[in-house]
């Protein structure tokens, strides 16, 4: 089964080179929203199929198309209702192909050559709203401590303590035994004996922030709110903070350390959403949707070696765990480090 989405997170209207939804072509890239996050995908699949039945192509074995309008508010009216529906019907799939890594270029530091990572596993997550009520007042008269401040000090506390870096734990550390010959002297013997090196790689890759994310759980404060007039201490502050959680931990784990960080009673935490880190799919020799995959990654990026890596990010493939144990996630363009910020 082939999946991608049609559908983009919202576009503001400042702050772009041309406007966000024309698809303007320069220098050879097509700006705008969603160009990347999925319509590359989308493109890609349907174009295929059209050229397969322009060329009169009869497949070996049925596939099915999965295209989902709502993966980024987490797929509930679209993959989830494909999987309904299959589930329904009986169905098994003998592998899922959805967007995730890509072709890297330039992105790991000490790797000269393009490499393509097929995610064979994704990172959980956890969506935290983080609350402080205290009394209002008016400004003139200010108490030691405000919400705004309390909430403040939890969120600096959560941001200058993260979580634990698990480097060697996780599939991450498959990757870079794979890639070992991809890098030059020392890089290559130390990747290649991470029993050995393991601590010196794990703080290198902590250095910046592609490379630490494949090594911990994250914690980004994606939303802080308080406050309405510039003379009144406001009773509520709330902020909401976003965790992508290590396959070597769960969101129990994550929970645990947060609320020993954050140790304030004053600041309540719920949960908005939350799930663990997704099985690992195989990518053993005899895996058929692995070896396919890297079969057609090799005829089109005929210079990229390919490896199993974390997909950082999460897609609408993981609602489909139930239908099949073998999820890649690979979207099939190169990437700069100049475009993980696009
Ligand atoms: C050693 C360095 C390795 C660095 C790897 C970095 C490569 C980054 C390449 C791709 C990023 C993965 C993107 C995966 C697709 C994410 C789609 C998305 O945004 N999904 C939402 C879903 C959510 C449920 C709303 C998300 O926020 O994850």
């Amino acid at each position: 089964m082939i999946l991608a989405h049609l559908d983009v997170v919202p576009a503001p209207p400042e702050g772009w080179d041309v406007p966000p939804f024309s698809g303007e072509e320069r220098d050879g890239y097509i700006y705008g929203r969603g160009t990347l996050d999925d319509k590359s995908c989308v493109i890609g699949v349907l174009q295929a199929l059209e050229l397969m039945l322009k060329r009169g192509y009869k497949p070996k074995r049925s596939f099915y198309i999965g295209l989902g309008h709502d993966e980024e508010v987490s797929g509930h009216n679209g993959a989830m209702k494909i999987v309904e529906r299959l589930q329904s019907r009986g169905v098994k799939l003998l592998f899922v192909l959805d967007e995730g890594l890509a072709v890297l270029d330039g992105v790991i530091q000490g790797v000269k050559r393009p490499v393509a990572l097929i995610g064979t596993t994704e990172k959980g997550s956890i969506t935290l709203n983080l609350t402080v009520n205290q009394p209002p007042g008016h400004s003139s008269m200010p108490p030691e401590e405000t919400s705004i401040g309390i909430l403040s000090a939890a969120v600096s506390r959560l941001e200058r303590n993260p979580l634990p870096n698990m480097f060697g734990v996780g599939p991450e550390a498959s990757m870079f035994e794979q890639l070992a010959g991809e890098f030059a002297f020392p890089l290559n013997v130390m990747m290649a004996n991470l029993w050995l090196f393991s601590p010196i790689i794990s703080r290198v890759l902590e250095r910046t922030p592609s490379s630490n994310a494949i090594v911990r759980t994250t914690t980004a404060i994606t939303i802080f709110n308080a406050g309405v007039k510039s003379n009144v201490i406001p009773r509520m502050a709330r902020a909401t903070v976003n965790f992508r959680i290590h396959p070597g931990q769960t969101v129990t784990e994550v929970l645990d350390i947060v609320r020993n960080t954050i140790s304030d009673e004053r600041v309540e935490i719920s949960v908005l959403n939350s799930f663990d880190p997704l099985p690992i799919s195989p990518f053993d020799e005899s895996n058929f949707g692995y070896q396919t995959l890297q079969r057609t990654i090799h005829s089109v990026f005929s210079a990229a070696p390919v490896a199993p890596g974390v997909c950082i990010g999460n897609t609408d493939s993981r609602h489909f765990v139930n239908l099949t144990d073998s999820i890649y996630r690979f979207s099939p363009f190169k990437m700069k480090s100049e475009d993980l910020s696009r």
